[in-house]
């Protein structure tokens, strides 16, 4: 921790106007230092991250956006991306500082991030946006009797807004939540446990392969007295929309099918899933943690009555989320946490300001630089996927059209996904989601397509997201390769199949 005095504020922020007075970052890294100066009198305040990261990335972005221009005529917007401005010969030397440079926050030499999916760093402009409520902004928003609740009422409730927006939704059906996992909680156990109390619904249909909090949530329910189907999906990762009509029941409270799913970016046809649900009166909750600021998502066009989002999902803050709860017709649910009644009485506990503000700034970003991010890291995929895909037995998981092109899941075939994870380890990724990256088990998602279990645990999802560099793309293709070849050439069964044996005529002896 490091105490900020005025002066030393006042010296730092006479240096930042001089070096970037005329760009709008500027404005934003001075918002960030005013709102230091004002509050450094009394209080000790760690060194912003924000302000270094504002200063770091914007030396580091106008290359690669011109070379983006220039590619896809696509004019970026005032992102704030990194670039390494290396080939990946360059970045691979040992004196480079490559590794350094993949870090947004400057925390020292760390792997390249590409797992997008367990979470994304936060934008530097949404840390500006929280600032000022972790700091003098700090009255109850739920306090009506003065200006402190007043004026962080107001930020809650324009946070709603943005959010709202992002979905096309209204923003009185925008409830806080601490994160996705709890709006799936609250989504799925609160319509199944207001019907338990009507007595007349007791059924509810999800997929295979929805995270494990929904899949959970089912399984609570089960001990409680609910009949549950969970849908098989095709090799593809998809559902089959005959099978879905054919188990729903008079009895069929909720069907649950997640957008975009987190380890292989399959995107699941909800529209026409909300059209049915909507015709057999069903709900339909979607989880949207990995789908919304990344697709766009409408949840009238889809027929949707409850979705899940994540605030680190879009880079946001971690621990807040959100649920969106139709009004008309309106959906019926049984809170999980009460007390206050805060949020239409259907999530009780203060709302925590800076957070929420983080989420809706987060959110605000999304909808205005949907179109620029998607170009990008389709482009960004596309080059990845190309260049995996050129090394022999390797294959994607999923449907090869239909998915979100910053989930890229690949197996490499006669590769232990662990082995290749350990001699990766200057790229962070992942086999799996986050929670069950420790298990050593094959994913049940990967099992669930049919894959056996040596394609399952010869499998990694890369994960490319809005601070993503070509650069990076570049490094990462040049390792894999490198390495894949090499853990092959250590292997007796990829010597057999360089010798032509077939694998599956093989008998194996059991000891
Ligand atoms: C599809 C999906 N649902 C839910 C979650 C949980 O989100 P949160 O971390 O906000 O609780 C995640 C995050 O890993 C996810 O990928
Ligand atoms: S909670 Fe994030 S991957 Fe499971």
């Amino acid at each position: 921790m490091t105490s900020i005095t005025p002066t030393a504020t006042k010296q730092a922020l006479k240096l930042c106007s001089r070096l970037f007075s005329k760009t709008p970052k500027s404005r934003s890294i001075i918002r960030t230092s005013n709102a230091l100066a004002s509050n450094g009198r009394r209080s000790y305040v760690s060194e912003t991250k924000a302000t270094q990261a504002t200063v770091n990335v914007e030396s580091a972005i106008k290359a690669d956006q011109r070379a983006f221009l220039q590619k896809t005529g696509v004019k970026p917007k005032d992102a704030t991306m990194p670039t390494t401005g290396m080939d990946a010969d360059v970045m691979m030397s040992p004196q480079a500082g490559i590794l350094k440079q993949a870090t947004i926050m400057d925390e020292g030499s760390r792997p390249i991030y590409l797992d997008m999916q367990a979470t994304t760093p936060m934008d530097p402009r949404v840390v500006d946006a929280m600032l000022p409520f972790m700091t003098g902004l700090y009255g109850n928003p739920h306090s009506r009797t003065h200006a402190y609740g007043w004026e962080t009422e107001k930020a809650v409730e324009q946070a709603r807004a943005h959010l709202a927006d992002l979905i096309g939704a209204d923003p009185k059906e925008i409830i806080f939540t601490s994160g996705a996992t709890e709006s799936n909680n609250m989504s799925i156990k609160g319509v199944a446990r207001f019907f338990k109390r009507s007595g007349t619904k007791n059924h509810i249909i999800t997929s295979q392969t929805e995270h494990k909090c929904v899949l959970d949530s089912c399984r609570h329910l089960q001990d409680e007295g609910f009949d549950i189907t969970y849908l098989p999906v095709g090799n593809n990762g998809l559902i089959d929309m005959a099978e879905l009509e054919a188990a729903i029941r008079p009895e069929t409270c909720l069907v649950s099918i997640m957008t975009v799913n987190n380890e292989i970016g399959v995107i699941q046809p909800v529209e026409e899933i909300g059209r049915l649900c909507r015709s057999k009166k069903v709900f339909f909750h979607t989880d949207g943690a990995q789908a919304v600021g990344k697709i766009p998502v409408d949840v009238n066009k889809m027929n949707v009555d409850l979705m899940s989002i994540s605030g680190h999902k879009i880079y946001g803050p971690k621990g807040v989320g959100a649920c969106y709860v139709r009004r008309r017709p309106r959906v019926r649910i049984d809170p999980i946490i009460t007390g206050g009644g805060q949020e239409r009485g259907l999530r009780s506990g203060t709302i925590a300001p800076p957070l929420v503000v983080g989420i809706g700034e987060a959110a605000r970003i999304c909808k205005e630089d949907l179109e620029y991010d998607s170009k990008r890291i389709k482009a960004l995929s596309d080059r990845l996927l190309k260049g995996l895909l050129s090394l022999e037995h390797t294959s994607q998981n999923g449907d090869p059209e239909r998915f979100y092109p910053g989930c890229v899941n690949v197996s490499f075939a006669y590769v232990e996904g662990e082995s290749l994870l350990m001699a990766l380890k200057d790229i962070a990724l992942s086999s799996g989601s986050a929670c069950t990256s420790a298990s050593l088990e094959p994913s049940y998602v990967l099992r669930a397509l049919g894959n056996s279990d040596e394609n399952a645990h010869s499998s990694i999802r890369f994960g490319i997201g809005r601070f993503t560099t070509e650069g990076e793309i570049d490094y990462v293709l040049k390792a894999v390769q490198e390495r894949v070849t090499f853990l092959r050439e250590l292997s007796p069964l990829w010597e057999l199949v360089q010798e032509g044996v077939d694998l599956n005529t093989i008998e194996w002896s059991q000891h």
